[in-house]
């Protein structure tokens, strides 16, 4: 059995988590921790998944590879510095690998690669989320990642930049710039977490989207990486790997 432990128990998505490592035969949950309560619960486990704020989980984090427990990260908010920053703390005799992955939904792994692969194809590439009133970071987690890999994919076939004539702008119409990709949140009552990548060229457009309609979708990718962090190799960037992409 696989003693885990939860940081954020009593949120959407950590209850969630909760419930699934119950559901799973191979688990044990051996700590489920929130706001206010001692992370020493967590010293039980041999994973402990985070969905927590931003604000927060870098010092969950270090705590999780001080303590030599194998982490896997939901929360978002992981932008190149913070990275690397965790890069160094998973170096030397640290004994803890981390998986941090901004969406554990098999379908917005696919979106993401296949939007990685269609991108230097087209002369215009933009990208629409939507997520639920309650989320605190914009863009999303998913958003920002895309457009990285977007970015790279374009940048190394030498493709250059989607075109934009606007000289004039209200502040924000054009949406985020993330490594050169426009980037729009949307946030809206009824929604869960939902992506558009638009594409387009030579009198085409090209739509990948992906809609997660509840939280139960993020688990087979919250316990598949479960499963499988023990046997990486310290620091791991979204589950595609874990998925054969
Ligand atoms: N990677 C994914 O697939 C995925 C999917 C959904 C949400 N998320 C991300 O997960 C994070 C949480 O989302 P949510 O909707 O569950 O938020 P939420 O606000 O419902 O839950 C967060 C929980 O963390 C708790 N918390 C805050 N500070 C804490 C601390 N220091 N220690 C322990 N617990 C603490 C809060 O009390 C709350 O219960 C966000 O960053 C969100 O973007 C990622
Ligand atoms: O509900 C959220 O908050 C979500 N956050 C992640 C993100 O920022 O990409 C994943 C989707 C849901």
């Amino acid at each position: 059995m696989i003693k885990v432990g939860v940081l954020g128990a009593r949120g959407r998505m950590g209850a969630e988590v909760c419930r699934a490592v119950q559901g799973a035969g191979d688990m044990e949950l051996v700590a489920a921790v929130d706001q206010g309560d001692t992370l020493d619960a967590l010293t039980g486990a041999e994973v402990v998944v985070d969905f927590t704020h931003p604000g927060v989980v870098m010092d969950n984090l270090k705590w999780c590879v001080e303590h030599g427990l194998h982490a896997v990260v939901g929360t978002t908010g992981f932008d190149p510095s913070r990275l690397d920053t965790v890069r160094s703390w998973l170096t030397g005799d640290a004994s803890g690998n981390v998986v941090i992955a901004p969406n554990f939904g098999i379908g917005a792994v696919l979106m993401m690669h296949f939007a990685q692969q269609a991108a230097p194809f087209f002369d215009s590439v933009e990208i629409v989320e939507t997520h639920h009133p309650n989320k605190a970071d914009a863009p999303s987690g998913t958003a920002y990642r895309t457009a990285e890999l977007v970015a790279a994919a374009r940048a190394e076939a030498g493709v250059p930049a989607s075109p934009d004539a606007t000289t004039s702008e209200v502040d924000g119409a054009r949406g985020a710039d993330v490594d050169g990709v426009r980037v729009h949140a949307v946030r809206m009552s009824g929604a869960v977490a939902h992506q558009e990548v638009v594409l387009g060229g030579h009198g085409e457009l090209f739509t990948i989207r992906h809609d997660s309609m509840n939280r139960e979708s993020f688990m087979p990718g919250v316990l598949l990486a479960v499963r499988r962090v023990p046997e990486l190799d310290r620091l791991t960037l979204g589950i595609e790997t874990l998925l054969g992409l």
